[in-house]
């Protein structure tokens, strides 16, 4: 065993092997080693990447997550980094989520082999996605589309459209900028007609609990201001009752105003709840003052999700919800 102390400890980051999950891993290597030894990089097989069979409710759950917390649970790694949008919004009894490093660009692409606008897609395209967040936003301004399955990671599906089976398909911005497709052509959503997943964009790395010293070192690469908006939006999902599959789209944003010795920083939490067709659209908001410096801000933030969750279920978000599953 390590000494208690870590000292001359270097911490196994567990990873899965998609150029995804391994640009995520040396990220937070890169991030740890600022602050600690180089940790060493250990990738795993998942059934995620490999499982081409269309998404259904019950064993997609924690697909690609499931494999990473397996290794820190056998010991086989000290740290598992997922995408935060990835991991179940309950926690395994024996991990702990220490950690969330600055986020990234939250929206999705439009990415087509001519990066066409969405407004200039022809009618009835098909559109390769497996979300039914993203499906349920297409068709509420653009009914005549055809939202067709698609799985598999970032380059297979890229395949998939070349080789003819989609007009277009819907890819996460910061997906796209982690694996430096700068090039790939694409038009950005806006944000107010795709909100996106609830943690786009963001990491989130676990440790295992009784592991005072990963839990004391990871936890320096926090950022809170990236921690308030993902807790806030985990919250609201888990609230909701929704996994990672519901037609459910959130985003917390911090603003900052004024400087010198008085900025005030305010949390704010936008939600959707969709019907499959998007004919329904549920939506709520919600800002609260929020301490960024302090300990409270996770509570803060916590509160802000409960609070947008229930006036979603008030508006009637249970029976959508359901009815997609
Ligand atoms: N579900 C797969 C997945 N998990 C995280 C990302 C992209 C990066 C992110 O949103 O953090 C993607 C691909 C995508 O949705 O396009």
């Amino acid at each position: 065993m390590p000494a208690e102390n870590g000292d001359g400890r270097v911490l196994r980051i567990a990873t899965r092997e998609s150029p995804l999950a391994l640009w995520q891993a040396r990220h937070v290597a890169g991030l740890l080693a600022e602050r600690t030894l180089p940790p060493q990089i250990v990738p795993m097989v998942s059934s995620g990447d490999v499982d081409m069979r269309p998404i259904d409710g019950k064993r997609s759950v924690g697909v690609f997550t499931k494999r990473i917390q397996q290794a820190l649970l056998e010991d086989e790694g000290d740290v598992a980094v997922h995408s935060m949008k990835d991991l179940p919004t309950e926690p395994h009894p024996r991990l702990r989520m220490v950690a969330s490093p600055e986020r990234e660009t939250v929206a999705d692409c439009l990415v087509s082999p001519a990066g066409t606008e969405l407004e200039d897609l022809p009618h009835a395209a098909r559109i390769g996605t497996g979300s039914r967040r993203r499906a349920a936003q297409l068709l509420k301004v653009r009914p005549d589309l055809e939202v067709l399955p698609i799985r598999g990671n970032v380059q297979t599906r890229l395949q998939r459209m070349h080789d003819g089976e989609y007009d277009a398909i819907i890819l996460a911005a910061a997906g796209i900028e982690r694996l430096e497709m700068m090039d790939l052509p694409r038009v950005e959503l806006p944000l107010d007609l795709m909100l996106p997943a609830p943690g786009q964009g963001a990491l989130a790395i676990e440790v295992r609990g009784d592991d005072s010293h990963a839990v004391s070192v990871v936890s320096r690469i926090n950022v809170p201001r990236s921690a308030a908006c993902t807790s806030a939006e985990r919250t609201l999902l888990s609230d909701l009752h929704g996994g990672c599959l519901a037609p459910i789209a959130a985003l917390g944003t911090v603003t900052e105003r004024g400087g010198g010795d008085q900025p005030s920083v305010t949390l704010n939490l936008i939600a959707r709840v969709l019907s499959a067709d998007g004919k329904t659209c549920l939506e709520s908001q919600a800002d609260t003052p929020i301490d960024l410096s302090s300990d409270d801000w996770q509570r803060v933030a916590i509160e802000l999700g409960r609070n947008v969750a229930a006036m979603l279920i008030d508006q009637g978000a249970k029976p959508l919800i359901e009815a997609g599953r």
